[in-house]
């Protein structure tokens, strides 16, 4: 659509157009003024106040890492990147714009017509989301056409455009790959006492922070194409929780209809099965098992329960979900393999029956139990609308391009989860067991399990 041609070829005063600004950063125009006249006023008591300000800031950042990175660092990040860096405050902003033909002369004033930054949003430090209130007669066309241009004039690896209104882009500028490394297969810790179920080591995340989860009560999916490591995020728990496989307070129910994949666990595994029809005996035991272990708590007038080896936990791992609840040849068990699973997703977790699940595909038609999954990882996938599907509604805009990972043997273990209480994605790389951590992973189970046995059950929790 054609910029409406005005009657009068001369342009908004500059004082309409500052009143303007003003009005849309408050922020700035009532703070800086108030700044300035309290500094004017009581410089002592200004100077004071901001010096007690920062060393707070410093001292709440040296003292309590966590929430400071949490509730203060996003909004450091954003004022940063929004105010103190060249690409997009005034000047900097109108000349990356004029680079990527996104700026027009208004017909009858001449004058320059750019694209306004709405808002600005640096969720980490690898990724920041701006919202811009494009030019009349724009698409999102003639953004994603641009998107090349913007990434070299913002210093980013990548710039995605995601509309958000008819007039409403938002701009994910990805500025930069955090792992460039591999990460080791975790250590597996000395005892049962030193497991800590709550903070199980997965990976890294992007902020060079352990990647932990609670692994007490969730059910947990992970979603990724052919080659992105979904393996990886299944194996590395493993590690962590080795002593209580080999105590028997965790017990793996494995579900390999791949026939390959998991394989080498066999011999730690409560239960294997290899191929459809074996996976959904397994699956319906599995539901078996933890339909007695709800009646015992009933009539034990338990309501919770702790994992010991009287009352294991117990993990349904399956390796390709989709060749168990949608691919299987046989539909009478494909049914019972989805309903078996809804059960466990629904209700397996007061009693200790947890399912991991590895999909390709993440669509509700292979994965109907997909929302019963508590703790969802989307590594490299081949869709847009995969990260959404995974990670929940508006992640992709907030940062979660999964599906922009490059397809190469280097990202392999990367993506992204959603971080609990504040709903952002935070990128995660998986710890990556080789086969001879895994050999080592089994041979330790059941060394333990040996010698505990010769001992007479007493080894594995006296071990130091
Ligand atoms: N976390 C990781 N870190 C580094 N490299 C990894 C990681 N995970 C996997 N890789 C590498 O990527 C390769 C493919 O991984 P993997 O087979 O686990 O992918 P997948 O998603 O399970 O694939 P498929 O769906 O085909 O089974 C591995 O052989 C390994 O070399």
């Amino acid at each position: 659509m054609p910029e409406k041609k005005s009657n009068s070829n001369r342009k908004t005063g500059l004082e309409w157009k500052a009143a303007a600004w003003a009005a849309r950063h408050p922020g700035f125009s009532l703070g800086v003024p108030a700044l300035g006249y309290a500094g004017m006023t009581a410089p002592e008591v200004t100077a004071a106040a901001a010096g007690t300000g920062l060393a707070a800031a410093i001292a709440w950042g040296r003292a309590h890492p966590d929430t400071f990175d949490r509730i203060a660092l996003p909004h450091l990040r954003n004022l940063r990147r929004r105010w103190l860096s060249a690409t997009y405050t005034g000047p900097g902003w109108r000349r990356n714009m004029r680079e990527a033909g996104l700026v027009r002369e208004h017909p009858s004033t001449a004058e320059l017509l750019v694209p306004r930054i709405l808002r600005l949003r640096s969720y980490s430090s690898a990724v920041e989301t701006v919202w811009v209130k494009i030019l009349k007669g724009q698409t999102v066309k003639h953004w994603m056409d641009a998107a090349e241009v913007l990434a070299a004039c913002f210093n980013a690896e990548r710039v995605t455009v995601e509309k958000v209104a008819p007039t409403k882009l938002a701009l994910v500028v990805q500025r930069r790959e955090p792992f460039t490394y591999t990460i080791p297969a975790p250590a597996i810790p000395a005892s049962v006492e030193e497991v800590d179920l709550s903070a199980v080591h997965f990976g890294f995340d992007e902020f060079g922070r352990e990647w932990t989860e609670d692994v007490s009560d969730k059910h947990i999916l992970i979603a990724g194409a052919t080659g992105s490591g979904k393996n990886s995020v299944l194996w590395a728990p493993l590690f962590t929780l080795a002593p209580m496989i080999a105590e028997g307070s965790v017990r793996l129910w494995l579900c390999d209809p791949k026939q390959v994949e998991l394989n080498v666990a066999a011999p730690i595994a409560h239960r294997y099965a290899s191929g459809e029809e074996a996976s959904a005996e397994v699956v319906s035991e599995f539901l078996e098992n933890q339909q007695a272990t709800q009646a015992k708590l009933q009539e034990s007038g338990l309501r919770k329960f702790t994992p010991s080896p009287e009352t294991p936990l117990n993990i349904l791992i399956v390796d390709e979900l989709g060749a168990v609840l949608a691919y299987a040849s046989d539909r009478v068990r494909m049914a019972r393999n989805r309903q078996g699973m809804a059960l466990v997703g629904s209700q397996g977790r007061a009693t200790g029956h947890l399912m991991w699940g590895a999909v390709q595909e993440p669509t509700k038609d292979t994965v109907p139990v997909r929302d019963l999954f508590t703790l969802r990882v989307c590594l490299r996938v081949t869709a847009a609308i995969h990260p959404e599907m995974v990670l929940g509604d508006g992640a992709r805009t907030r940062g979660a391009l999964a599906d922009e990972i490059a397809n190469v043997p280097e990202t392999a273990g990367i993506g992204f989860k959603v971080a609990e209480r504040t709903r952002t994605p935070v990128r995660v790389r998986a710890a990556y067991a080789t086969d001879e951590d895994l050999k080592a992973l089994v041979k330790y189970v059941l060394d333990e399990r040996a010698e505990d046995e010769e001992q007479g059950g007493s080894h594995l929790r006296l071990v130091a």
